[in-house]
């Protein structure tokens, strides 16, 4: 399948830091990549250079087979890439119809005129064409950003952030809504987002982030599935971590020790990954665990376990179960691990 954007071993050094380091990965036609990670792993810096805002050190980029190295650096109104700012960056003195034809200098009058009545259709905007942005609400403002980036008919789409300013009860249906429009269109976009949640919602394709590498890249489901370290596993909160060790064989928790075949060095603090379905727990006085905190969700009571000694190098801090079981706070409970595919990682 033919790519619209590859990075090849991006690297970019700002201030004399290195804030993208290695980056390799590639896009098909259509696709929707969400970048995710902690905040200043550099995603924005990653969005900026692809856009052509922000000058690559080495590696390549190529959008729709143009090639782009530090040697040849496009300018960014060249490189056929949108842009939605996390603000939507509106020109306030023009009106919504003036900021969708804002960049169609290239069309006649009669050309750009039929664009933008297309564009005002396809993002239910006619009634607010003659309005100022400062006259609109914040989910009107984001169409209107989103009018403008594709009326040139970029073939990529950057959005930083484009769901942070909007209420939390619209989130929902306003990501779904682009994400039919994106897909009706065909057009290949990346977003960051510091909200995973969104990723599940919007993305075909996630990339994990931090300090400068993509950690891994992939279908949202793949890295739930294998994540593949730690730093993966924890930023997507698949379950809780528990201390391990390994020693002939044997994997060692506070709560059992069985028989695992791992290549793990023994030397290593290793954690294993447990999702709560894989737990289950019963009233047990002589456990060493408790009940440290208490909600009721839709999935019964979440209760969070801690060890009594947390002096212990494999004590549990934070064990996170779901049981339809009545515990109060201080009860002592034992818990049973299901054998599943068990995760193990080094912890940082
Ligand atoms: N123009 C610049 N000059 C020097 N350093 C910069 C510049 N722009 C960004 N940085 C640094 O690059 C790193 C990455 O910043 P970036 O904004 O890309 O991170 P981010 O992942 O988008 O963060 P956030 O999630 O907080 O928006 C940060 O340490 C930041 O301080």
């Amino acid at each position: 399948m033919s790519h619209v954007l590859a990075v090849n071993q991006l690297d970019v050094t700002l201030d004399n830091q290195s804030i993208l380091n290695n980056i390799s990965f590639s896009l098909s036609r259509g696709e929707i990549l969400g970048l995710v990670g902690p905040s200043g792993c550099g995603k924005t810096t990653l969005l900026n250079t692809i856009a052509g805002f922000i000058a690559q050190q080495s590696g390549e980029i190529i959008i729709d087979g143009t090639s782009i190295d530090a040697t040849n650096l496009l300018a960014p109104e060249k490189r056929h890439v949108g842009m939605i700012f996390q603000d939507y960056a509106l020109f306030p003195h023009l009106t919504v119809r003036q900021n969708i034809a804002f960049g169609l200098k290239s069309l006649t009058k009669e050309q750009r005129i039929i664009r933008v009545d297309d564009l005002l259709a396809l993002l239910k905007l006619e009634d607010y064409s003659e309005r100022f942005p400062h006259q609109l609400s914040g989910g009107q403002q984001q169409r209107v950003a989103i009018a403008r980036a594709i009326a040139p008919q970029p073939k990529l789409l950057l959005l930083d952030e484009p769901f942070s300013n909007i209420d939390a009860r619209l989130r929902q249906a306003l990501m779904l809504e682009l994400r039919q429009l994106l897909k009706s269109l065909d057009m290949t976009a990346i977003f960051v987002t510091h909200n995973k949640d969104e990723v599940f919602t919007f993305a075909d394709k996630m990339a994990v982030m931090s300090a400068g590498t993509i950690l891994q890249f992939g279908s949202p489901s793949m890295l739930c599935q294998q994540p593949n370290s730690y730093q993966v596993a924890d930023f997507l909160q698949l379950g809780s971590w528990l201390p391990c060790k390994v020693v002939e064989g044997q994997l060692i928790t506070c709560i059992s020790q069985f028989e695992i075949s791992l290549p793990l060095e023994r030397s290593q603090s290793s954690a294993l990954l447990v999702k709560p379905q894989h737990l289950s727990i019963e009233a047990n006085t002589n456990s060493k665990l408790c009940v440290s905190n208490i909600s009721v969700t839709e999935q019964g009571f979440h209760y969070l376990l801690t060890s009594e000694n947390d002096q212990d190098d494999l004590a549990i801090h934070q064990l996170s179960v779901y049981s339809e079981q009545v515990f109060t706070l201080g009860d002592k409970v034992a818990v049973e691990i299901k054998p599943h595919d068990y995760l193990i990682f080094a912890t940082p």
